[in-house]
């Protein structure tokens, strides 16, 4: 199946490139940047220097002339793009009739107003909300198989979410709001230049207090309140959150032991039992690293991640495979 990748130079878009030209029965079509991107012309390997060999592949300008090009040459295409600018090119994709793979958050939420409250724009295709299936694959497998529009799920909610859902779905869980302390590398701003994501500004600091978009995100796909707070770290790659949670009374160490076996056989997940997980446990790896230790009623639940495998192009590759019918790990684990 070919391939075609818009916003291909960006963090998200060259690590999903490398994916796609190193899997065995994908081919990588071609590579898009905005027409105005001072990267035009450029090749992928130019950008990123270890991917020179694989990914000297010419970084193409989005225009009129480049959505003809798409129309014949390609069955999935990526959005590798700001949110905004995923809204406004999924339906022009699917109006083709390609299947569409989002990695922005564009398509994720189901209602207009927490695309106004947490995004700030006021969503231009609200009919398509419905019809996306949420990306996360180890829990929306069948959905993601069929739809045209996946909606792959944001960094932070897919280490939470596989965090979480374990204990939501065997009734764990207490009624008060599960708090998320979150801290992620630096690759997670993207790759345009910033002062706040310059790597000597950048010590470690919190963000987005009460007001993050992935707050209503974990909400929305866990059906639980959470108070969740991402940090900003001095490291290149990976998220590491923790994860205070109260159980229900009584809820035994078996209990949880328990509920965690629903990921047991997945591959990309890695249960730690009690172990400490790390970024450097995750760093470059396709896999959620889940640890979680128990006293009494409290329950401390550790997830690890890198941002820009399973949080972003890692998990669209598992995405794509779910919808050619492969074990959605094909071309992630070694
Ligand atoms: N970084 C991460 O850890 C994660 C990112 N994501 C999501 O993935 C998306 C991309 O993120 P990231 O890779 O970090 O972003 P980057 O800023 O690193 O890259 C954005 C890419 O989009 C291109 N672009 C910008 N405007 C347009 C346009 N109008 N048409 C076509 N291409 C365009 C940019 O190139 P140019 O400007 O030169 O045209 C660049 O290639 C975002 O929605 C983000 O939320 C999801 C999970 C994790
Ligand atoms: C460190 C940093 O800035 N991280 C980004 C999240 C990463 C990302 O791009 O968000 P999605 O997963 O929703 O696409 C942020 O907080 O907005």
């Amino acid at each position: 199946m070919k391939v075609v990748i818009i916003g291909a130079s960006g963090y998200s878009g060259a690590e999903l490139a490398s994916l796609v030209a190193k899997h065995p029965q994908l081919t990588l079509a071609a590579c898009y940047v905005s027409e105005q991107s001072l990267d035009k012309g450029k090749l992928l390997s130019d950008l990123y220097p270890e991917h020179l060999g694989l990914l000297d592949t010419p970084l193409l300008p989005l225009s009129e002339r480049a959505y003809s090009d798409i129309e014949n040459s390609a069955d999935f295409v990526c959005l590798c793009t700001d949110h905004k600018v995923s809204v406004d090119l999924a339906p022009r994709f699917l109006s083709m009739g390609k299947k569409v793979f989002d990695l922005s958050g564009g398509y994720r939420l189901s209602s207009n107003e927490d695309y106004q409250t947490y995004y700030g724009f006021e969503h231009q295709h609200t009919e398509l909300l419905n019809e996306a299936a949420y990306g996360l694959a180890e829990w929306n497998s069948e959905a993601i198989a069929k739809a045209q529009l996946i909606a792959v799920a944001g960094c932070y909610p897919t280490a939470a979410l596989n965090a979480l859902k374990p204990l939501q779905q065997a009734g764990l869980l207490a009624e008060q709001p599960v708090i998320i302390n979150a801290v992620s590398g630096v690759t997670g701003a993207g790759r345009k230049a910033s002062v706040g994501t310059h790597f000597c500004e950048v010590s470690l600091a919190p963000y987005g207090l009460f007001n993050h978009r992935h707050s209503p995100e974990i909400e929305q796909h866990l059906g639980h309140k959470v108070l969740f707070t991402p940090h900003l770290g001095n490291f290149p790659r990976g998220i590491l959150e923790t994860i205070y949670v109260q159980l229900k009374a009584d809820v035994t160490s078996e209990q949880v032991t328990q509920a965690y076996q629903v990921l047991a056989d997945e591959p990309l997940i890695r249960l730690l039992g009690s172990k400490i997980p790390s970024i450097k446990g995750v760093a470059k790896q396709p896999y959620v690293d889940i640890a979680w230790q128990q006293q009494g009623s409290q329950l401390i639940v550790m997830a690890a991640i890198d941002n820009l495998l399973k949080g972003a192009a890692g998990q669209a590759l598992q995405c794509i495979n779910l919808a050619m019918g492969l074990p959605h790990s094909t071309g992630l684990k070694g």
